[in-house]
């Protein structure tokens, strides 16, 4: 498989705090590699990091490769470019990224019309295409309605519609289907792995939820307090789990317990599983 992303000693300062320890990992095109770890391990940075996102304050190191281009020095111009074309990300939250008071349907054709992904005549089709990809169209959604008029799993398929509209080649996934139940859960991820087997995206999943990344992930990473402590393929992780902290999670996952406590684990102290690989 060819590599879309590939991280290389990636850290992430914030004043005098690392908020990641130098990480690296691969992701090719049409694989989906899941992120995990508890609240505040460093997930929603490692994706802003990737995304050329981080607040002020925030200093990266290491190397970022995407199709070929190092990120870290791309200017943000260029980087611009990339992000919605060719690098898109979906969220939590829905209505913090949708316009209130614009129909999906115009803004999903924005989405076109700034990467000039279609002629413009062409667009209306094109948004009609991925409100019928992503299952609005048979749910008796149209393009005219508005955000407020959907429900919270429709929101997120807007998003979703928004963020594939270019055919990026890498999507990012940032708990984007947590606040959803499970049955709409399953069929946002089967879509996302839909378009990863047709399309060849890759996908960079972040989640807590680990029977969903069982399922849909071929790889995963774990972090603990920014550190990546372990990283590898699915079955392997969940079948023999290497990390005393990994081997925590599974069984936090297994009995719906918060036992053991995760912090007493200690954080390895320099090399990380990812600078290793
Ligand atoms: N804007 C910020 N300014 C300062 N520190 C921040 C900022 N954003 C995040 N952090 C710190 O970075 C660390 C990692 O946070 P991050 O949000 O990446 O974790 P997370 O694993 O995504 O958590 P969650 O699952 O709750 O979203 C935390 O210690 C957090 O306090």
């Amino acid at each position: 498989m060819t590599v879309c992303l590939s991280v290389q000693n990636l850290s992430v300062l914030s004043g005098a705090k690392l908020i990641l320890r130098p990480l690296s990992f691969t992701v090719s095109a049409g694989e989906t590699v899941a992120v995990t770890g508890e609240s505040g391990s460093g997930k929603s940075t490692l994706a802003r990091a990737l995304m050329g996102l981080l607040p002020d304050g925030f200093e990266t190191s290491g190397e970022v490769t995407f199709e070929g281009q190092n990120l870290t020095t791309l200017p943000e111009r260029a980087f611009r470019d990339l992000r919605g074309r060719r690098i898109a990300m979906v969220f939590q939250e829905p209505m913090t990224a949708l316009n209130p008071i614009r129909a999906i349907g115009k803004q999903i054709g924005d989405t076109l019309r700034l990467h000039g992904a279609v002629s413009l005549r062409d667009i209306s089709a094109h948004v009609q295409q991925l409100l019928d990809r992503v299952g609005l169209s048979n749910a008796g959604v149209s393009a005219g309605a508005y955000p407020h008029a959907l429900s919270g799993g429709q929101r997120q398929r807007v998003l979703l519609a928004m963020a594939i509209a270019c055919k990026p080649a890498l999507l990012i996934a940032d708990e984007f289907t947590t606040a959803l139940d499970s049955k709409t859960q399953a069929e946002m991820m089967d879509l996302v792995k839909g378009l990863a087997i047709d399309h060849g995206m890759a996908v960079l999943m972040i989640s807590h939820d680990l029977g969903i990344i069982r399922r849909h992930a071929q790889h995963v990473l774990v972090l603990q307090q920014g550190c990546l402590v372990e990283s590898n393929e699915t079955e392997q992780l969940f079948n023999a789990p290497r990390h005393p902290y990994t081997r925590a999670l599974l069984s936090m996952s297994l009995h719906g317990t918060n036992r053991p406590p995760l912090t007493q684990i200690p954080v390895p102290s320099d090399a990380t599983e990812g600078s290793q690989l």
